[in-house]
């Protein structure tokens, strides 16, 4: 039956990230979309339930039926509204509704419950609690933030003013307000729905989380400058790269996923971006040295990884600790390479680095070796009022998470060139103090990107200057030897 087909097919797209949910179903184009969402969005909820109750049945290999689709019929049978479908499907699972039931009656006994609810991982059952704000990033590029905000209140929304504590953003009904980190992004109340609004529809507004808005509005290249997305589809990040842009300057999108490249394609014309250049690449195959990519200052790194701050994901973590650790140190690996290649790009001035991982494995671990294995590259402090930091020593970084930022959990590093890198890298002492990752560490530059800084923080002013002193006498040496070498040069 279309409807199990389709919920199934959703569900695999979202469990491999290439999408969230509801934007899948909605761009289905299935006849009932509520029926789907319903259907979808409940399967999904369970999903870790429903996947122990089919392998304690061993129902795939008696039946040949694929795991999504045996999660979606499983939780029609015995949590939803019971089976709609005929023929084959209904046969088998009516054959084995009562070894189903039976499983799903001793998890409750197992775990002292009398309620499907109730089974649901912590995290599961926090999630519903914790409902993030409905986050809008307005697409520059077709509109203005002001339009956006008057068609709203013309819509019936009621607008607040700028929010300035993060606890503004529980908002309640028709109410929304500006948010107070990023300025083209309104929240709205967790339940509003704008898939069906013409602004989505005609680019004007991204549905878009804003942890995952982050990392461009930190890269922050400016209109005309030379970028790359090295892992873009289906490519939120790339449009707000080209808005930040204004479309002017080039920018270079590269991924693996052919399928996932094309609804980019889609996606960003939609939006309007006229600047980019996409490229159904491996991006770990791209010669940094090719003269197309010559004058790439800006690169965006945001790689596969485990998804486990993505608040639907989180209940589909497998259960083996040991699967689980392997596949965090493949991504951990996967990432790094990743890091690695795009500092060798040559006129490489800035690299923001993201993940929608909550793992210390893919996040600070990553950045650590990395800042060990190039010493030309230092971490930038990230707007200083953010409350949630990476993890120590690597406090420059960001986390966001649902109970902190109220978004998903992400991570954010940014990455500079230093000024001096080609003479860092010919001296060995001067290299050696930059592998130390500490917090007081050379490899790490105070300060914002011109269009970050927020409210200065006197205490930020002052671990500058201090850095600032403490690196004066090594200036001297350095300007002494720059004018021995230049003698020495004249002299050749
Ligand atoms: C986390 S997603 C990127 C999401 C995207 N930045 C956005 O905001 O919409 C990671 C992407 O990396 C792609 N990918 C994985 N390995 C890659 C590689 N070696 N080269 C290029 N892309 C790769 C995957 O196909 C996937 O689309």
């Amino acid at each position: 039956m279309a409807l199990y087909l389709k919920a199934a097919q959703i569900l695999e797209k979202a469990e491999k990230k290439q999408g969230a949910l509801k934007t899948l179903v909605y761009d289905s184009k299935f006849s009932n979309i509520k029926q789907l969402f319903a259907l979808a969005c409940e399967t999904q909820k369970y999903s870790c339930v429903l996947q122990q109750i089919i392998e304690s049945t061993k129902l795939l290999k008696h039946t040949k039926l694929k795991m999504p689709l045996a999660k979606v019929l499983v939780y029609d049978l015995l949590m939803g509204q019971g089976l709609k479908c005929g023929g084959s499907w209904k046969s088998a699972m009516m054959k084995h509704r009562p070894r189903l039931q039976a499983e799903l009656a001793r998890m409750k006994v197992r775990q002292k419950v009398s309620r499907n609810e109730d089974l649901l991982p912590a995290s599961a059952q926090q999630s519903d609690q914790h409902q993030l704000p409905r986050y809008v990033r307005v697409n520059t590029l077709m509109t203005t933030v002001e339009d956006v905000m008057d068609c709203m209140k013309r819509d019936g929304f009621t607008y607040l003013g700028q929010a300035v504590r993060l606890d503004n953003l529980n908002l309640k009904g028709k109410n929304f307000v500006r948010d107070l980190h990023l300025p083209e992004l309104l929240a709205f109340s967790p339940k509003t729905d704008f898939h069906d609004h013409f602004l989505y529809k005609a680019g004007h507004i991204i549905l878009q989380d804003k942890a995952s808005c982050l990392p461009a509005h930190l890269l922050n290249p400016p209109p005309g400058s030379h970028v790359l997305d090295a892992c873009a589809a289906p490519g939120n990040k790339t449009s707000h790269l080209a808005a930040i842009m204004k479309n002017k300057g080039r920018l270079f999108a590269f991924d693996l996923d052919a399928k996932r490249l094309a609804t980019m394609s889609t996606l960003l014309l939609r939006a309007g971006v006229t600047c980019h250049q996409l490229a159904n690449q491996d991006f770990l195959k791209v010669d940094p040295d090719c003269p197309q990519y010559k004058d790439v200052e800006y690169i965006l790194l945001d790689p596969s990884c485990s998804g486990s701050g993505m608040m639907c994901l989180r209940d589909n973590a497998p259960a083996d600790e040991e699967k689980e650790e392997a596949r965090l140190a493949s991504l951990a690996s996967f990432q790094l390479r990743c890091l690695n290649h795009g500092l060798r790009f040559p006129r490489l001035k800035r690299l923001v680095y993201s993940t929608c991982s909550i793992h210390r494995q893919e996040n600070e671990e990553v950045i650590a070796a990395c800042l060990k294995e190039n010493p030309g590259f230092r971490l930038v402090r990230l707007l200083p009022q953010w409350p949630e930091r990476g993890l120590e020593p690597l406090s420059q970084c960001l986390r966001a998470s649902v109970t902190t930022t109220l978004t998903h959990g992400f991570f954010v590093a940014l990455l500079e060139k230093h000024k001096d890198a080609e003479r860092v890298k010919n001296t060995p002492g001067v290299q050696k103090s930059n592998v130390e990752v500490t917090p007081s560490d050379s490899s790490v530059v105070e300060g914002e990107p011109a269009a970050l800084v927020e409210n200065s923080d006197p205490e930020e002013k002052l671990t500058s200057a201090a850095a600032e002193t403490e690196t004066s006498p090594n200036k001297k040496k350095r300007k002494k030897r720059k004018n021995k070498q230049k003698t020495t040069e004249k002299a050749d």
